[in-house]
């Protein structure tokens, strides 16, 4: 319904004026009654309206060229009857708000005074009269007076939504609309801006010294709260600069707890330093993968976009000489893995020859990358570092990962009761300790160590599902197709069960809309960067990986995480369960375990303090039966599908080989191979064809009308217990 417009005022600058009729008036025609005693008709000129929602603004003058600029005496008479006006409505409202204070004090509730509190713009008032202010900013604005000041001003009345964004003064006193006349006039008839959202508090941030442009990236980002592990290190990293040692549970937010230190106080380092003085390498942050090192740089970019700090991304798999441009251009962090790294090194980049002088240095993941036998890179840059003393006393070092601090080398055998953990000190941890001499960290680096015993993250639901070799595959999809239905990682001991899952399942999954993605060390790096991008671009993507993508990965709405085969080590379950759950979300991870998985995972539950086994899942046998159904006719098409490729590869193999031996080919041979070429006339291809045909039909059929009575909601049958003998 449109909107009655209120007439605020009516202003003219030019006088009353007769209407001449072309005939005699006559009272009966111009509607009877309403007009009787009507002597004559006159119209106002050179008007203007203002209505509630629209004031006047100013009264435009008209000035003719070379001529002085003089009210006319309409305009005086005008002005007078206005201000005359004015004086009226101040006595009425001075009068009505006296009448209000007194009722206020006297306990009263006055209903003229009610008028006035839920009608703000009737006190509306030219700017030269401060005296009448309206309540509702006052109300806004008020601090507790003492009481010899109290003021007639001062009275509790409720806003109603009627005076909400009805009054500019109201609205300046928020502080976060753009005080723009014409926009507050906008906001004032909207209501408040509802668009602009919610505030955000950043006082948190504000209290750890964090600086406006990287507060700005962050309100941005809308990350108004530090979380536990950025709220212990960002005073010590940023204010005393110590080194830093820093454990806290998967997805807790490690990165920008070394992020924002580096940004930060490379900020303050460049507007301490004159301004002449070259640029150079100031910061090095190294991790064990490529994925890993892209990921820093996006987030260390986000948190740096209000900074004028640059980034640089050094990886294996892109090209050298790529690198070798962008490490011209000076930048002030380089992002690192350490075989790339290495390289540069001793191919003397011109940039990387400072290396030694850099000032801050962080080791993410540092477990994993001082690990005997890994990364002999790393071993060989600390090396470097330690010898140049004097750099090495002003570097700041930051070491980071979410097990740190376990103990992973528990004996397989002999399962002990779990020990409460005592309380650590930095060099009392052995694990950590050792990082002390390898990584070069200064005495009195502060160690921040907020991991739990239980390892994982808070908000983890996780599961077991003991199986034989036989049926992982059909309690695999199982999992798929009803509980694991959003982005899943399934995670691998071996490349060889990498491809052989990808090989079964391709064709199944990908006519439900979840083609198989695959992640292993193994594949180009533009192939792998390029999977991880399909993955974060599909909510009910299935990501089938090697430990490579178990570390600081950080993808959104990972729903599920299952492993496959259980890892050998108990930090990659942590790590791997870490790539959902994260942020404070919740997610699930379930481990399938076969009877050679079994003491593994007694090993992950001993040096994760569980002292009792991981919860099972819960299976229908009715729904295993379905899945046992599709998984068998997906082993059949990948067998022949199998067959097909190495045909055809062989075929191919061969007509190359004679065409490079100028081998001549007779008709006979040559037909002979086009025809297993598998065109749609092999055996196999129309194997393939009726298999996949049948697979489209099982999986047309909705799950639901072939079970009936089955509700969705999961029995409490455990098939698997009882089949399998777990019970
Ligand atoms: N203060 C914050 N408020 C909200 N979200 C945050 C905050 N800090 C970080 N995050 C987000 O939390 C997620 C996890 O952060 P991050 O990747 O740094 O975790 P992590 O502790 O390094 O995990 P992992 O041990 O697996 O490497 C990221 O998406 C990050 O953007």
């Amino acid at each position: 319904m449109p909107k009655r417009k209120h007439i605020q005022e009516i202003i003219s600058s030019g006088g009353w004026k007769q209407v001449a009729f072309p005939k005699p008036f006559s009272v009966e025609e111009a509607g009877g009654e309403a007009f009787e005693g009507l002597i004559e008709i006159e119209e106002l000129t050179d008007y203007e309206i203002g209505y509630a929602d629209q004031p006047i603004k100013k009264l435009k003058e008209k000035p003719v060229d070379g001529e002085d600029v003089q009210p006319s005496k309409k305009k005086l008479r005008a002005e007078k009857r206005k201000e005359e006006r004015r004086d009226a409505k101040k006595l009425v409202k001075a009068k009505k708000l006296s009448a209000a204070v007194a009722s206020a004090n006297s306990g009263e509730v006055d209903s003229t005074a009610a008028i006035v509190s839920t009608h703000p713009k009737k006190l509306k008032k030219p700017p030269a009269e401060p005296e009448i202010r309206p309540l509702k900013s006052i109300l806004k604005k008020a601090k507790p007076i003492p009481a010899e000041s109290e003021d007639l001003l001062d009275i509790p009345v409720p806003a109603t939504p009627d005076e909400e964004g009805s009054d500019s003064d109201w609205e300046d006193d928020t502080g976060d609309i753009d005080d723009d006349e014409e926009g507050l006039n906008e906001i004032t008839d909207e209501g408040m801006g509802e668009d602009e959202g919610e505030p955000i508090d950043m006082s948190k941030w504000e209290q750890l010294n964090v600086s406006e442009p990287i507060l700005k990236a962050l309100r941005e980002m809308k990350f108004a709260t530090p979380t536990a592990i950025q709220e212990s290190c960002l005073p010590a990293a940023i204010r005393s600069r110590k080194d830093i040692i820093g454990a806290a549970e998967t997805g807790s937010g490690k990165t920008l707890a070394f992020a924002i230190p580096i940004l930060q106080n490379i900020m303050e380092d460049k507007a301490t330093e004159p301004a002449e003085r070259e640029p150079y390498l100031r910061a090095l942050i190294i991790t064990p993968t490529r994925e890993l090192a892209a990921q820093i740089v996006k987030h260390v970019t986000a948190v740096g976009k209000y900074t004028d700090v640059t980034t640089c991304l050094v990886v294996g798999g892109m090209f050298k000489e790529k690198q070798d441009r962008l490490l011209k251009k000076q930048p002030d962090i380089v992002i690192a893995t350490p075989g790339r790294l290495y390289e540069h090194i001793q191919n003397q980049t011109p940039y990387l020859q400072t290396l030694t002088s850099i000032r801050y240095l962080v080791i993410d993941e540092a477990d994993r990358m001082v690990e005997a036998g890994h990364f002999k890179e790393l071993t060989n840059i600390m090396e470097i570092f330690a010898a140049d003393a004097r750099a090495a006393a002003k570097r700041q070092t930051f070491v980071f990962s979410a097990t740190l601090a376990m103990e992973v080398d528990t004996a397989i055998t002999g399962r002990k009761k779990p020990m409460k953990r005592p309380a650590k000190t930095a060099e009392e941890t052995d694990r950590i300790s050792g990082l002390y001499s390898v990584l070069g960290l200064k005495t009195g680096a502060k160690l921040v160590d907020l991991s739990k015993p239980e390892g994982t993250a808070g908000s983890l639901v996780e599961r077991r599902l003991p199986c034989t070799l036989k049926d992982k595959d059909y309690l695999f999809y199982y999992l798929l197709m009803t509980e694991a239905t959003g982005r899943v990682i399934v995670f691998c001991n071996s490349l060889d069960c990498v491809r052989r899952l990808h090989g079964v399942f391709s064709y199944l999954l990908t006519e439900t809309g979840r083609t198989p993605l695959v992640l292993h060390a193994g594949m180009h790096q533009k192939q792998r960067l390029k999977n991880l991008e399909r993955f974060q671009a599909n909510p009910k993507a299935v990501l089938l990986a090697s430990d490579v993508a178990s570390r600081g990965l950080d993808i959104p709405d990972v729903q599920f995480v299952i492993h496959y085969q259980v890892p050998r080590k108990p930090d990659l379950y942590v790590h791997r369960s870490g790539r959902t759950a994260r942020a404070f979300k919740v997610g699930s991870s379930v481990l399938l375990v076969d009877p050679s998985d079994a003491p593994a995972s007694e090993k992950i539950l001993r040096c994760l303090h569980r002292d009792r086994d991981f919860p099972l899942v819960e299976v229908d046998s009715r729904m295993l039966r379905f899945a046992k159904e599709r998984v068998d006719l997906a082993r059949q098409i990948d067998v022949v599908e199998h067959a097909l490729r190495k045909e055809s590869s062989q075929d191919e193999w061969y007509l190359k080989a004679a065409e490079e031996s100028d081998l001549v080919l007779d008709k006979q041979e040559r037909k002979k191979l086009e025809i297993q070429k598998g065109d749609g006339r092999s055996r196999q291809s129309k194997q393939a064809k009726s298999l996949k045909r049948a697979m489209k039909q099982l999986l047309a059929q909705p799950l639901r009308s072939r079970m009936p009575g089955f509700s969705h909601q999961y029995p409490a049958l455990n098939f698997a217990k009882q089949k399998l003998g777990f019970a």
